[in-house]
C-alpha cells in the first residue's frame, strides 16, 4: 500500500495531483456578463465596529444609539465603509480572487443612508469591460459593476465600478516593461517640478462654513485648501488578513504568504479598501461628517504591507450649500500615504458635512 505520508511518494503525489483551482482568469469574463455573487453576510454591529475601530473611523453615529437617534436612525447604522467592504468582499470569489491587484474603482454610490445592521446582502456584478495590458503580458484588465442589494426587499444599497489586473490563462507578446518603462527624462524632470500652488490653507474647523471659508481665502490666490492629517495607522495581522477575511474576501493577496512570495509585490498586501478607509478616518476625525454621499476617480498607486503606516492628506474641492439645513455638501481628494511620503491611494469623495449649530 502506498504510504501517502512518505516524502517522497508525497512530492511525486502533489507533483502529479491536479490542483483544484478557484476564481477566474481574464479569459473567463464575457464583456455583458452578469455574476451573481453566491456568498453574502448578514451585517452585523460587531462587524461593523471591528472595521471602523482598527481603521480609526470613530464617528459616534456608528457607535452610540443616543447619537444615532438624534441624527434621525431608529437603531445604530453599519459604518458605510464596512457596507463597501462586505459588497465587495462577496464579490471576490468570482472576480477577482485568481490573483490580480485592485487598481481603482469609480462611481462609488450608496442608494440608502443608514443602513441596519441585520439587513442580508445579495450581490451581483456585471463585467463593464476586458482590455489588454501592454506593459504586463501576464495580465488583463477587467472592469465590472457591483451591487449590493437588500435581500429582503430587493432595493438596492451600493453601487461602483472597480477594475482589476487580472492573470491571464495565456500570456501575451508585450511591448512594455512595467512601471514607468517608457517615460523620458523629461517626464521624470516634469514629475519631479510638480505645479503646486504658492499656498495651501487648512480651514479653521471641521464644519461646513470652516470649508466653505477656506475656499473663498483661497479663492483669486496662488492657493488651495489641503492639509495633512495627524495620525497613522501600521498595518499589522489584523488589519492585513482579519478584516478581509471578516467581510468573506478571498483574495489570497491578504492571506497567503507563500502564494505571494512569487508575486510582484512579492509578500502579502492590504486590501485596498483597508487603506483607503484608514486614509478616510483620518480624514473624517478633522470634519463633522453627517453622511457619506458618493466616491469617485479611487485609485491605487502602490503596495501597501504588514509594517507599513497609512497616513492621510485632504484637498478641499467644492463646497456646496445644497438644500439641507443642519448640513452642507463637500468634495475632497484624499490621499492616502506611507512612511516614505509616497502616495498609495486617491480618490474624491462627496460627504454631507454638518453646519455649525
Ligand atoms: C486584490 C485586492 C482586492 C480584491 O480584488 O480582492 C486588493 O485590494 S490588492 C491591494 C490594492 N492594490 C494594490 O496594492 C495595487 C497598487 N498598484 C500598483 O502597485 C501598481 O499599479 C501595479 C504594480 C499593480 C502595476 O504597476 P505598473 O506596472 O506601473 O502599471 P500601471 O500603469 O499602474 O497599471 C497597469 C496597467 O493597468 C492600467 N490601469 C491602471 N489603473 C487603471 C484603471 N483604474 N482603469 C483602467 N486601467 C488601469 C494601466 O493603464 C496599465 O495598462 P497598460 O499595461 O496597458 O499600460
Amino acid at each position: 500500500m502506498t504510504d501517502w505520508t512518505d516524502p517522497d511518494a508525497f512530492a511525486a503525489a502533489l507533483e502529479r495531483a491536479e490542483t483544484k483551482e478557484k476564481g477566474n482568469c481574464f479569459e473567463d469574463f464575457a464583456e455583458g456578463e452578469t455574476v451573481e455573487h453566491d456568498p453574502g453576510l448578514v451585517l452585523s454591529r460587531r462587524g461593523s465596529e471591528l472595521w471602523a475601530g482598527q481603521t480609526l473611523n470613530y464617528d459616534p453615529t456608528y457607535w452610540r444609539p443616543s447619537v444615532a437617534e438624534a441624527r434621525g436612525y431608529d437603531a445604530v447604522p453599519v459604518h458605510p465603509d464596512y457596507l463597501l467592504a462586505c459588497v465587495m468582499g462577496a464579490s471576490v470569489g468570482d472576480l477577482s480572487e485568481k490573483g490580480g491587484y485592485f487598481l481603482g474603482r469609480d462611481d462609488l454610490r450608496y442608494h440608502r443612508p443608514g443602513v441596519a445592521p441585520g439587513t442580508e446582502l445579495r450581490v451581483e456584478s456585471v463585467v463593464e469591460s476586458k482590455a489588454e495590458s501592454s506593459s504586463r503580458p501576464a495580465y488583463g484588465i477587467v472592469t465590472w459593476e457591483t451591487t449590493g442589494y437588500d435581500a429582503a426587499t430587493g432595493d438596492p444599497l451600493l453601487s461602483y465600478t472597480r477594475t482589476n489586473m487580472i492573470p491571464r490563462r495565456e500570456p501575451i507578446a508585450a511591448d512594455g516593461e512595467g512601471a514607468n518603462a517608457g517615460d523620458s527624462e523629461d517626464e521624470e524632470a516634469e514629475r519631479a517640478d510638480a505645479d503646486l500652488p504658492d499656498e495651501l490653507l487648512a480651514p479653521e474647523g471641521g464644519h461646513f462654513e470652516d470649508f466653505r471659508e477656506a475656499l473663498a481665502r483661497a479663492d483669486g490666490r496662488d492657493a488651495a485648501v489641503a492639509y495633512r492629517h495627524e495620525r497613522g495607522r501600521t498595518i499589522d495581522d489584523t488589519t492585513v488578513a482579519q478584516l478581509p477575511l471578516a467581510t468573506l474576501n478571498t483574495a489570497k493577496q491578504h492571506h497567503n504568504a507563500d502564494a505571494m512570495a512569487d508575486s510582484p509585490s512579492g509578500e502579502i498586501v492590504a486590501y485596498g479598501d483597508v487603506t483607503r478607509s484608514i486614509a478616510l478616518g483620518h480624514a473624517r476625525s478633522d470634519e463633522q461628517t453627517l453622511r457619506e454621499v458618493s466616491c469617485d476617480d479611487e485609485r491605487f498607486h502602490d503596495f501597501v504591507t504588514v509594517g507599513d503606516t497609512v497616513y492621510g492628506f485632504t484637498h478641499v474641492l467644492d463646497a456646496n450649500d445644497g438644500d439641507a439645513r443642519n448640513a452642507g455638501e463637500v468634495t475632497f481628494e484624499h490621499v492616502a500615504f506611507n512612511q516614505r511620503d509616497e502616495p498609495v491611494y486617491s480618490g474624491t469623495r462627496t460627504a454631507l458635512v454638518r453646519k455649525r449649530a
